[in-house]
């Protein structure tokens, strides 16, 4: 028998209000593994990170984490039973230090934030200033930093690499990486352009029009990245 996967959600449906974003969606993510959650602009991958972590509206479906059901729970209550998230507009306390930003949320685990320093030797670098002073990659370290100090149980990032220098880029792919392959925490990355992040992925979902539209291992995607062209455009290889 299959192992029991660490998330399961089936026929999930979200939206906003009455008008429906995603229907039907079902998928499995096995512990330690990760997965890029891919699709064009409005296809609905913020929408269903969103929902995941009880910020979206779920209309129907279920989510079951470790074997329980969260679907109903609030998100405070699904980030103490493991979920972490980094939201795109990266949540951190501006008006605290990086220090402060990382030792106000820490709780028992193999994450402290001596390790987030050695994950990202900018922000050890960095730890008295504020977060107002921090770089927009700076802000995206801490933030991600802030979720591996919760010590989660699934981590799951909303376009950590947009708008960022590519020695910024470089770096995050380097600490996702890591947490993901190496250290096996569980993850799901939303990225618009999946060159980078296919090669730091297991798997990958392609969202359009409404559900799930392509499911592959990341690998075969690298090795044949042609379904990306039907799916995200042409300019998605690159
Ligand atoms: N707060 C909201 N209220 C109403 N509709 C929304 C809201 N947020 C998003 N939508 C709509 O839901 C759909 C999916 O948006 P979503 O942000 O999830 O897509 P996305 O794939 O994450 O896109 P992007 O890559 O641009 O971030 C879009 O049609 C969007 O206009």
């Amino acid at each position: 028998m299959a192992a029991e996967p660490l998330l399961e959600v089936e026929g999930l449906s979200c939206g906003y209000g009455e008008a429906v974003v995603l229907s039907e969606v079902g998928f499995r993510l096995e512990a330690g593994r990760s997965l890029a959650l891919l699709g064009r602009n409005g296809t609905g991958k913020t929408t269903l990170i969103d929902t995941l972590v009880g910020a979206a509206r779920r209309q129907q479906g279920r989510i079951v984490l470790a074997g329980r059901e969260i679907q109903g729970l609030p998100a405070y209550a699904r980030a103490a039973a493991g979920i972490g998230w980094v939201p795109q507009e990266r949540n951190i306390f501006k008006s605290l230090s990086v220090d402060e930003n990382l030792t106000a949320v820490a709780r028992p685990g193999a994450w402290t934030p001596a390790r987030v320093y050695q994950l990202f030797p900018r922000l050890a670098e960095r730890k008295k200033n504020l977060g107002t002073q921090l770089s927009g990659g700076e802000q995206q370290m801490l933030a991600f930093g802030r979720a591996l100090v919760l010590n989660p149980r699934l981590l799951l990032l909303d376009e950590p690499l947009e708008g960022l220098a590519p020695i910024i880029v470089e770096e995050l792919l380097r600490a996702i990486r890591r947490v993901a392959r190496e250290e096996g925490l569980s993850s799901i990355v939303v990225e618009q352009h999946p060159r980078m992040v296919l090669g730091v992925t297991d798997d990958a979902i392609v969202l359009d029009r409404g559900g799930i539209a392509y499911r592959a291992e990341s690998a075969a995607l690298i090795a044949d990245p042609r379904p990306l062209d039907e799916w995200l455009g042409v300019s998605a290889r690159h």
